[in-house]
């Protein structure tokens, strides 16, 4: 498999994504109400769009484990929403009709196996309607291994440099961030323990995605005494990644104690964290499994941390649920 060209089309292909998220946002989007509750909005079709269309266009074999489906758009009371997802993804490619958009977001309805894409066209998609964090995350998985995550970060601001981030990791070859727009690729590194003035930790803005008091337990118990950092999507997989916090976590909500995580909520964040020198277990150390299904049905909550820290967080949780 030929890596550099692999991330060649999937950070063009989320650059233009980012574009049309951006558009959309500054129309103040609705959410619109799925099947589990959940929201979704025309900007997470029309990502999905995209890039499913620029990945399946350049490997046509590799199937794509996307969040998003286009089954509700067929419908005929969903046809102004398809119009607006269309009008959108036009204004990247003119010639874009809306069939082609539907069946373009239906190339993400790829199964896991050896070799698979999976896609959040946009992870916190409630970010994104806050106007606050999202992350249009990409991660390809091939023997059960996340080989390429790639993490564009359009609303995120890092201590130094402008508004706009994509984080780029291959297996074995580092992690690296570039402005969105394009640029110079900076080499990640996670922040070590002396550098306690960035021992922070990072946690979801939304309660009802982790348990928000415990990851403060926990935080405290392993020195970090300031406030959390709430963040929205695997932006904070970035946060961490540039050593701008020590400690991502997530621990089962206790309002859906049956709840798995996805996939695509995780797999990128994942190496862009790994290859920056940090690591990503489940709340109890075990690796997390990508290949078997979209949901991670054996693995219990996330840890995401600079490495160093990470057997310490560890323990931390098992003696609170002692
Ligand atoms: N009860 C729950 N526990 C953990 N994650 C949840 C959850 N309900 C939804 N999520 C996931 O949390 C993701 C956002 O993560 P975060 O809280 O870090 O912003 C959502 O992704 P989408 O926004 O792509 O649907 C969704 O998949
Ligand atoms: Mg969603
Ligand atoms: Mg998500
Ligand atoms: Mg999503």
């Amino acid at each position: 498999m030929n890596y550099n060209l692999a991330k060649e089309i999937a950070i063009a292909s989320i650059q233009q994504s980012a574009q049309l998220c951006q558009q959309v946002r500054e129309n103040i989007p609705k959410a619109i109400e799925k099947e589990d509750k959940s929201p979704v909005t025309v900007a997470d079709f029309g990502s999905q769009a995209l890039i499913c269309k620029a990945l399946k266009e350049a490997f046509p074999n590799i199937p794509i484990v996307g969040e998003e489906d286009a089954t509700a758009l067929r419908k005929p009371e969903s046809v102004d929403t398809i119009n607006k997802i269309t009008g959108y993804v036009k204004n990247i490619i003119p010639s874009a009709t809306s069939d082609e958009v539907l069946n373009w977001i239906d190339y993400g309805n790829g199964k896991v196996g050896d070799c698979f894409w999976t896609l959040d066209p946009i992870d916190g998609t409630k970010g994104f309607l806050r106007q606050d964090q999202y992350a249009i995350a990409l991660a390809l998985i091939v023997d059960g291994e996340v080989k390429l995550g790639l993490l564009g970060c359009p609303a995120l601001k890092l201590s130094q440099g402008e508004t706009g981030w994509l984080f780029v990791a291959e297996r074995g070859k580092g992690a690296y961030r570039m402005p969105l727009a394009g640029g110079e690729m900076i080499k990640q590194k996670v922040v070590d323990k002396e550098d306690v003035s960035r021992f922070r930790f990072v946690e979801s803005v939304e309660a009802s995605h982790g348990n928000q008091a415990l990851q403060n337990t926990i935080a405290q118990s392993v020195g970090i005494t300031t406030e959390s950092v709430r963040v929205d999507s695997q932006a904070k997989y970035g946060i961490v990644s540039s050593g701008e916090a020590a400690l991502y976590l997530r621990l089962p909500s206790p309002k859906y104690p049956n709840y798995r995580e996805n996939i695509w909520d995780h797999a990128a964040g994942a190496i862009v964290v790994e290859e920056a020198g940090g690591k990503v277990t489940d709340m109890y150390g075990k690796p997390l499994d990508f290949a078997t299904a979209s949901k991670m049905n054996d693995n219990r909550g996330v840890v995401v941390t600079n490495g160093v820290i990470h057997d310490t967080v560890i323990q931390a949780i098992r003696q609170e649920n002692n």
